[in-house]
């Protein structure tokens, strides 16, 4: 199987709480009780950042981009990963990153008196109504058809909720509440555009593919909710990779295609049956677990036809088998073979135990609380660690190569030497600009490389480009 490109952007809520018993109870992210507004936690979260990169958008030792983008939103980019596991242990060291930051920017508010904790969500709406992606990207070989194979991506995607989705409790706008696939599916404007912020769509096809125009286009996946478990990253990327491998392999899926996508999505996400069926273009109506069956059949159809299954890596094989584990679980209508592993299971099955112990309803503010601290990326506050603990979260990854993908780029993709190269500089202090493929050293003449290659993770020019920092 050819390898494949991926990254992943998590944009992060932010809300500073007041201590108890002063306005809003720890745990809520409501503009109107918050200690600071979401604008000067950002501030005090990037401090240090700003500090040393002298701006609050920048990259770091492990190739990842750290950034504060408009709407106060702090937003980590892995570095370039070319395998599933991977993606999920950068992804991770994002988390911790952000944490340690947390931690810091915490200490700061006490230093300054300001009375307050500062808690970053990895989630994509907040109690105000606004919504903030996770992008996911891959990288496909530049054909003429990638309008279509777009096109054919947009069934797979607005059903993938059902597996992938973060779980949501949603409120009516009546009165009270009821849960939801994905906290994504309400946000989403549009299944193809070009453009993000104005029409929110399933996939951007702006042609950036920050990599040799001539052979590759980057997939921009904009539809997907953050999610919390490892096993959920690694079924979401894991399933899309295997599904663009299968249509970039010649297959045409373009009998699911759906009459009225964003409506559709809407649907998918409120229906926790996953059966009511949806209309097709061609007038047929099937489920969102039939759409997901019919492309998990395709895709293992595919793999054996063509001899790949024999190629499959150990996580390529977890995904395909969480994947119809997923679908097995919603036939029968019953999430416990899951719920340890899909995000949406496990926040039920833990707002449910909660309600039962204190009788409460969906639209409880403390259940609103619990939904909000399973998000909470902490590692004393957030609830991933404790469920994980119990048992009540599977994980993929150990602590080890998590800490570990704090400072180290992956080793096998244009990454590695990005991140070489801004070590170096750190360690040297010399003044660098540096994007996804461009490296500089901003005080001497002639020293731009131009990293086309995003698997390569050897280069001569960066070797000399290095050699000129010590110098
Ligand atoms: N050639 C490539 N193919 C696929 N993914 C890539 C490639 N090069 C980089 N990436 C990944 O794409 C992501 C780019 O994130 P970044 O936030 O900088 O881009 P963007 O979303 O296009 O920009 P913005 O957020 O400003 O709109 C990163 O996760 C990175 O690892
Ligand atoms: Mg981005």
């Amino acid at each position: 199987m050819s390898r494949r490109i991926f990254g992943v952007e998590t944009e992060y809520g932010i809300t500073c709480a007041p201590p108890p018993g002063r306005g809003a109870a720890v745990g809520t992210d409501d503009p109107d009780t918050a200690a600071l507004s979401a604008d000067d936690a950002a501030r005090y979260l990037f401090r240090k950042v700003v500090a040393w990169g002298r701006s609050s958008n920048v990259f770091l030792r492990n190739g990842a981009r750290l950034y504060l983008d408009v709407g106060s939103h702090p937003e980590y980019a892995t570095a370039e990963c070319d395998d599933v596991h991977q993606l999920v242990v950068n992804d991770r060291a994002g988390e911790r990153i952000l944490d340690g930051m947390t931690e810091e920017a915490n200490e700061l508010l006490a230093e300054d008196g300001v009375p307050g904790t500062i808690h970053l969500f990895k989630n994509n709406v907040d109690s105000a109504g606004n919504s903030f992606g996770c992008h996911e990207n891959y990288l496909v070989r530049r054909r003429r058809d990638f309008q279509a194979t777009a096109e054919t991506l947009v069934p797979f995607f607005v059903t993938r909720q059902i597996l992938t989705g973060a779980g949501h409790v949603r409120p009516r706008p009546g009165g009270g509440a009821s849960y939801a696939f994905s906290q994504r599916a309400d946000q989403m404007w549009d299944a193809l555009s070009s453009a993000t912020t104005r029409s929110r769509p399933i996939i951007n096809t702006r042609d950036e593919p920050l990599a040799d125009q001539d052979k590759y286009r980057r997939m921009h996946v904009i539809v997907g909710d953050s999610s919390v478990a490892e096993t959920t990253t690694m079924l979401k990327v894991g399933m899309t990779d295997l599904v663009l491998g299968m249509l970039e392999d010649g297959a045409r899926v373009r009998d699911l295609d759906l009459a009225e996508p964003m409506r559709a999505i809407r649907e998918i996400s409120r229906d926790m049956t996953a059966t009511t069926p949806v209309e097709l273009a061609d007038g047929r109506r099937v489920s969102a677990l039939d759409v997901q069956t019919e492309f998990l059949t395709r895709v293992t159809g595919w793999l054996d036809s063509t001899g790949r299954r024999g190629e499959l890596t150990d996580v390529q094989r977890r995904v395909l088998d969480l994947w119809e584990r997923g679908l097995q679980a919603l036939r029968a209508q019953d999430p416990t073979s899951v719920q340890t592993e899909l995000d949406w299971a496990i926040k039920a099955r833990l707002l449910e135990r909660y309600r039962e112990k204190h009788t409460l309803g969906l639209d409880d503010p403390r259940v609103a609380r619990l939904s909000l601290a399973y998000h909470d990326i902490s590692s004393t506050r957030g609830l991933a660690r404790t469920l994980a603990a119990r048992g009540l979260m599977a994980r993929l990854t150990t602590d080890e190569e998590v800490d570990a993908a704090v400072t180290a780029p992956p080793p096998t993709t244009r990454a590695r030497l990005r991140g070489a190269f801004v070590a170096e500089a750190q360690d040297r202090r010399r003044d660098i600009t540096v994007d996804w493929v461009h490296l500089k050293i901003n005080d001497a003449a002639q020293s731009t490389v131009v990293l086309k290659d995003p698997f390569s993770p050897v280069d001569e020019r960066v070797e000399e480009l290095m050699a000129a920092l010590r110098a």
